[in-house]
């Protein structure tokens, strides 16, 4: 099941978390409506990442509820990529795959399709990829794999957009193409959360992740029966 229909709105309850055995955020609610930008702000290890991890459905909150229109999700129940689409610090492109065949290889994931063709030409001239759509990823600069990472967005139909630092690495044009995306897909009636240190030309309310840090104190050393080695 994928929900490709824009949504009412995304509600955050009582969210809580722990990484390495230490506490990360407590108590962090927040209702982000249709057409809603919400930049993640705050510092360094505040759980910015985390909490986009979490509604990503790559990790499960301590304590506390993710509804998508009033629909509680749990992981292994419904899954969260059927209503959002992540994009995190690893690119998740094969770089012995051209950028097309990544594409497709994505597309056949999320939606059970290669990309469809006018699309992915139109996504590829907006992030001016055109010209190595057939070229393997490997041979890409680090600021045109992350524009390839971020395609994904132009190409698959999801309400919730979670994007962790979608600027890095990207010069001034591309941040613009970058902020023509979100604002489209903002005005289609769909949903963002951006964490990011560096400011998007697209209009979004702050939403300072740092407010939410544990009473307790959270800053010794990781357990080493928790840490996730994968992430
Ligand atoms: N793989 C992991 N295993 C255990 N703990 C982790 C792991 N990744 C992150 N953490 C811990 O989770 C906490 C929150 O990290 P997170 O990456 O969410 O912060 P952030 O706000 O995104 O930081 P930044 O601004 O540096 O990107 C930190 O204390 C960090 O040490």
């Amino acid at each position: 099941m994928a929900i490709d229909q824009p949504m009412i709105e995304l509600v955050l309850d009582s969210l809580a978390c722990q990484r390495g055995g230490r506490p990360v955020f407590e108590g962090l609610s927040v209702r982000v409506k249709a057409g809603h930008l919400l930049y993640l702000k705050g510092a360094n290890g505040c759980g910015k990442s985390t909490l986009l991890r979490i509604l990503g459905g790559l990790l499960a909150p301590s304590s506390g509820t993710v509804s998508y229109d009033g629909t509680v999700l749990q992981q292994h129940d419904i899954p969260f990529s059927a209503y959002a689409l992540y994009l995190g610090h690893q690119n998740a492109l094969k770089p012995i795959w051209t950028l097309r065949q990544n594409c497709d290889a994505l597309c056949r994931i999320m939606t059970g399709r290669d990309a469809p063709v006018e699309r992915l030409l139109e996504t590829a001239e907006h992030f001016d990829l055109s010209r190595l759509l057939d070229q393997p990823v490997r041979y890409f600069s680090s600021g045109q794999k992350h524009r390839a990472a971020l395609m994904r967005f132009g190409l698959i139909d999801r309400p919730v957009w979670l994007m962790d630092e979608p600027t890095v690495g990207l010069d001034s044009k591309n941040r613009d193409a970058l902020a023509g995306l979100m604002e489209k897909k903002l005005a289609s009636g769909g949903i963002i959360l951006a964490a990011t240190h560096d400011p998007v030309a697209a209009a979004g309310t702050d939403f300072d992740v740092s407010a939410f840090a544990p009473a307790s104190d959270n800053s010794g050393p990781f357990s080493s029966a928790f840490l996730e080695d994968w992430a």
